[in-house]
C-alpha cells in the first residue's frame, strides 16, 4: 500500500567535519527515495546541510558559530545543496521543488495553510518537495536551529503516514555511544517520558546541531500528531525501505492511539506563548486530570503582556510547564482577578466574554 513518507536527512549524513557535500551520499539517498517514489509512495524530504555545504566554499575554515556567518554560509550552501539534489533526482526522472520555511511561518495559520496547499499541489504533480529552514531570514529566538522539529511539523502538516529521521547513529541509546560505548539501544519507545528525554544528549559531531535530544522532541510532536517515527541510520541499499517497514537500524517511536486535531497541534507545537500563567495544585489537577477549564480562582501569578485570544503557557507550583491554552483575558485584567472565586469576577471587571481563563477546548497538555 502506498503512503506519504517524510524523510529527514541530517548534516552529519551528508558531510564530514571538514564541511562540503558528499555527492555520493546525495546520490545514495536519491536512489533510496526514488525506489519508493516509483512504487507510488508520496515523498517529502527535509534536509539539513546548507551551512555545512557552504562554509568551506565561502572561505571559513570551521563551521561558523556567529549567526551572520551561518546565514552567509547557508545562503551559499543552500544553492549547492539544491543543485546536488536536483541533479541526483533528475537521473531518476524526479522533479524537485525547494520550500524554505521559518518557525514564524508556522505561527501564522494562514501562512501555514498556504504552505500546505503548495505542498499538496506538488505531491499531486509527483514533484518531490525539499524543505529546509530559511536560515538567512530566521532570527535566533525563532529558529528551529536543527531540522528535526521542522520535519515533525512537515509530517503533521502533510498528515504523513511515517517519518524517518536519518542520522549518523543507529537510534537512541541509554547514553551517547560516542562517550559511553556500553550504552544500549532502544528498539521501540511506546511513550516518551521525562526519563527518555534525560538520556538523549546533544550533538556528538561538529556538523550536527540538535543531537538526539532534538530528535526525541521532534518525535514527540510527530507521534502526538499521529505520525510514527523512525530515528536511525540509513547507509546501505534498502535501508530506507527497511526504516519504513519496521526493520530498520534505529529506534521506533509509536503513535498514540488518537492523533490530535490540527488546531491543538498548532496550539501545542507551533504557536508562540506570549505569557505565563502560574496555577495552584487544584487548578493543575483540574486541567491535567479532570478535563476541566482553568478558572480565575486557580491562578496565582501572571507574567508577560498579552491580550484575550493569545496563547499562554501554564505552569504548576514547581514551575513545571503543564500545557498551553488560548487565554480569555488581557494580562492586566487577569492580574486583577487572579485567585478570585467565580462569583466575584464580574463584580471586579464588569462584563466578561467568558468566565474561564482558558476553556478546556482551547487547552493542550504538554
Ligand atoms: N542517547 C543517545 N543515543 C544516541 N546518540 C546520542 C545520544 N545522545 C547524544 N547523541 C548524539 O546525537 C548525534 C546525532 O545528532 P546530530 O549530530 O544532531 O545529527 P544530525 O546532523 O543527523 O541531526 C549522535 O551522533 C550522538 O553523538
Ligand atoms: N538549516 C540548517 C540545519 C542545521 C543542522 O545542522 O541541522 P541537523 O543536521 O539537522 O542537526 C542547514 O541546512 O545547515
Amino acid at each position: 500500500m502506498s503512503s506519504r513518507i517524510v524523510v529527514k536527512i541530517g548534516s552529519s549524513s551528508l558531510t564530514g567535519d571538514e564541511g562540503g557535500l558528499s555527492t555520493d551520499a546525495i546520490s545514495f539517498f536519491a536512489a533510496e527515495m526514488a525506489a519508493l517514489h516509483a512504487e507510488g509512495h508520496e515523498l517529502l524530504l527535509v534536509t539539513s546541510g546548507a551551512v555545512a555545504a557552504g562554509f568551506r566554499e565561502i572561505g571559513y575554515r570551521f563551521r561558523p558559530k556567529q549567526l551572520h556567518e551561518k546565514q552567509a554560509a547557508a545562503a551559499v550552501g543552500q544553492a549547492l545543496l539544491m543543485q546536488a539534489y536536483q541533479q541526483a533526482f533528475k537521473s531518476h526522472g524526479i522533479t524537485t521543488a525547494q520550500i524554505l520555511l521559518t518557525r514564524s511561518d508556522f505561527l501564522i495559520r494562514k501562512r501555514m495553510n498556504n504552505a500546505r496547499r503548495a505542498m499538496e499541489e506538488l505531491l499531486q504533480q509527483r514533484v518531490l518537495p525539499i524543505f529546509n529552514e530559511n536560515d538567512t531570514v530566521s532570527v535566533d529566538e525563532l529558529k528551529f536551529g536543527d531540522n528535526d522539529m521542522l520535519s515533525a511539523l512537515v509530517a503533521n502538516l502533510s498528515k504523513a503516514g511515517h517519518l524517518s529521521i536519518i542520522t549518523d547513529m543507529d537510534g537512541l541509546y541509554t547514553a551517547d555511544p560516542r562517550k559511553h560505548p556500553q550504552a544500549v539501544r532502544f528498539d521501540r519507545i511506546e511513550e516518551i517520558t521525562e526519563e527518555i528525554y534525560a538520556l538523549a544528549g546533544g550533538s556528538g559531531s561538529s556538523v550536527g546541531t540538535g543531537g538526539m535530544r532534538s530528535k526525541v522532541e521532534a518525535a514527540k510532536v510527530a507521534v502526538r500528531g499521529g505520525v510514527p517515527v523512525f530515528v536511525g541510520r540509513v547507509a546501505d541499499p534498502g535501508d530506507l525501505r527497511r526504516s519504513i517497514e519496521g526493520t530498520g537500524r534505529g529506534t521506533y517511536f509509536d503513535t498514540h492511539l488518537s492523533s490530535l486535531p490540527v488546531k491543538k497541534q498548532w496550539l501545542g507545537f507551533m504557536s508562540t506563548p506570549l505569557g505565563t500563567v502560574h496555577v495552584d495544585t487544584g487548578a493543575a489537577e483540574a486541567l491535567l486530570h479532570g478535563g476541566h477549564s482553568l478558572l480565575p480562582v486557580g491562578v496565582v501569578n501572571v507574567e508577560g503582556t498579552f491580550h484575550a485570544g493569545d496563547v499562554v503557557e501554564v505552569t504548576g507550583t514547581d514551575k513545571r510547564i503543564l500545557g498551553r491554552g488560548i487565554v480569555n483575558y488581557d494580562d492586566d485584567q487577569l492580574r486583577s482577578i487572579q485567585g478570585l472565586p467565580s462569583g466575584e469576577v464580574i463584580g471586579k471587571i464588569g462584563t466578561i466574554h467568558r468566565l474561564e481563563v482558558i476553556h478546556r477546548d482551547e487547552w493542550i497538555t504538554l
